[in-house]
């Protein structure tokens, strides 16, 4: 069959609390050799110029909570814009859901107004004038008690001061925004998962939402 040219890829963005199993959701997709499969870049924020900007972000909220917030945009649009040829693009995360982030820290006093202001201009200018296309939004729906087990047996060393209170207010933020969606304008339909299952039934879900996602881009063409 001819192979044909896509004016850009399908683009997926997986959304969740912490713990909510997008890695583990997104590692499935790595097995296919047509779509382009882009993690988020815990890395380059645990490494910035050789500074832990997570660590710090999480050790001293107040004074580090924007200038991580502003580095975690800056690495989310450089994967936005990132120039795929395959037909499918699945990213963990996005520009969108650092809304989210910015917005509990809004409500917990961590930034102040004028900081919102700043990341809130910064994301506006983004999108109208970087092409951050996204075709469909899959939430990880999950219990702030069972993403509080997860993150707490995973153990990465930056988040062992995150509360369950804090998971609970990353739920609720989530879910007025993909549940609810009376938070933000929605970039794209949202296929919401249910996050509490075990990593088995978390599969077949997997399969069924491939499925669905692959099937679309037949409609699209
Ligand atoms: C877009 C975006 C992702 C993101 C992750 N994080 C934190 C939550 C986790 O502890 C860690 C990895 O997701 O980074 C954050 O504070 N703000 C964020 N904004």
């Amino acid at each position: 069959p001819t192979c044909k040219l896509y004016k850009r890829p399908f683009t997926v963005c997986i959304e969740g609390n912490i713990g909510s199993g997008k890695t583990t959701f997104l590692s499935h997709f790595k097995q296919f050799d047509n779509t382009t499969v882009l993690q988020e870049p815990v890395e380059l924020w645990r490494n910035v110029a050789g500074i832990n900007l997570l660590e710090l972000m999480y050790t001293d909220p107040k004074r580090y909570s924007f200038l991580f917030q502003s580095y975690v945009q800056l690495t989310m649009l450089q994967l936005h814009t990132y120039k795929s040829a395959m037909p499918y693009k699945i990213m963990e995360r996005s520009v969108f859901s650092a809304r989210c982030f910015i917005e509990n820290m809004k409500r917990t006093k961590l930034l102040e107004d004028v900081e919102v202001v700043v990341l809130e201009d910064w994301y506006d200018w983004c999108i109208q004038n970087a092409n951050i296309v996204t075709d469909l939004i899959v939430y990880l729906r999950t219990s702030p008690e069972v993403v509080y087990n997860r993150m707490k047996t995973r153990a990465r060393k930056e988040e062992n001061s995150v509360s369950l209170e804090y998971l609970h207010q990353l739920h609720n933020i989530h879910d007025e925004w993909l549940y609810d969606q009376t938070l933000f304008n929605l970039p794209a339909p949202v296929l919401v998962i249910d996050g509490n299952k075990s990593l088995e039934e978390m599969v077949i879900q997997f399969e069924n939402c491939k499925n669905l996602i692959f099937n679309r881009k037949e409609e699209k063409n």
